[in-house]
């Protein structure tokens, strides 16, 4: 048995498509079924649901043989025990700093001031503040960052940016990003090695459908 490790919503959405090129079809519509576990048409191959930041966790245990995992999810989870063999170039998007439209990021940055930042990504902003050499004070946060500077509780955010609606509709801006996003495949170090006749092909039709989808 193959155990697939998947978040409901647009990371499911989009590997379907990969699935597909693989002859795997999932049988259960995850927004309708309350099941976790779901079967496929083929009998050695199941989809488990996880919440996203989940996903590198269940591969690296076991509960799952692979999984699909953001970048961002992947840097914060720390990547131990986890094969990356493939970019599958679906839920592009990237970190960003982001903060009210009318505050001054830049000169705050020049004048060395401390900075207040709101975030559910803590390594990244860490790390990315450390190196320019910026004094943060970080505030962990699981959702809806937008909302911190609006109440006055953190000067930036730092945050998930595609169309830029979220922030706009919230009156922030972006004023730096920090790194470009897309979804891995993720692989089980055991796994690969025991499964190899099984999860050989597998990885080898992801990375052809990936690059045909590419154009
Ligand atoms: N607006 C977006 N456009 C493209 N990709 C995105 C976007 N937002 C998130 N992603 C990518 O999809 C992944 C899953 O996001 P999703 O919104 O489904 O989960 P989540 O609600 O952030 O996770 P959790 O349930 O663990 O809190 C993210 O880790 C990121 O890599
Ligand atoms: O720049 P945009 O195109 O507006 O996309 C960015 C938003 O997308 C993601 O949220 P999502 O819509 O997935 O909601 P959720 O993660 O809070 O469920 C992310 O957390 C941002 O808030």
């Amino acid at each position: 048995m193959i155990t697939l490790a998947l978040s409901k919503g647009r990371i499911f959405e989009e590997t379907l498509p990969l699935l597909a090129a693989a002859g795997i079809q999932v049988l259960e519509d995850p927004e309708k079924s309350r099941q976790l576990i779901l079967p496929t048409n083929r009998e050695d191959v199941r989809v488990v649901l996880v919440r996203a930041s989940d996903v590198p966790t269940y591969v690296q245990f076991g509960g799952a043989d692979m999984g699909v995992a953001g970048k961002d999810v992947l840097i914060e989870h720390g990547g131990q025990g986890l094969f990356q063999p493939l970019d599958l170039r679906i839920g592009r998007c990237r970190v960003s700093v982001a903060t009210p439209e009318h505050f001054d990021y830049h000169n705050v940055v020049r004048r060395g001031a401390r900075l207040r930042v709101a975030t559910k990504y803590t390594g990244i902003a860490r790390e990315f503040f450390a190196r320019k050499g910026v004094h943060v004070d970080l505030v962990k946060l699981y959702g809806s960052m937008e909302l911190a500077p609006l109440t006055g509780m953190a000067d930036a955010i730092v945050d998930l940016v595609s169309t830029g609606n979220t922030l706009r509709a919230n009156r922030l801006k972006e004023v730096e990003t920090i790194m470009e996003i897309s979804s891995q495949l993720v692989v089980n170090q055991a796994a690969l090695r025991l499964k190899q006749a099984q999860l050989r092909p597998l990885i080898n039709t992801f990375a052809q459908a990936v690059r045909h989808q590419d154009g």
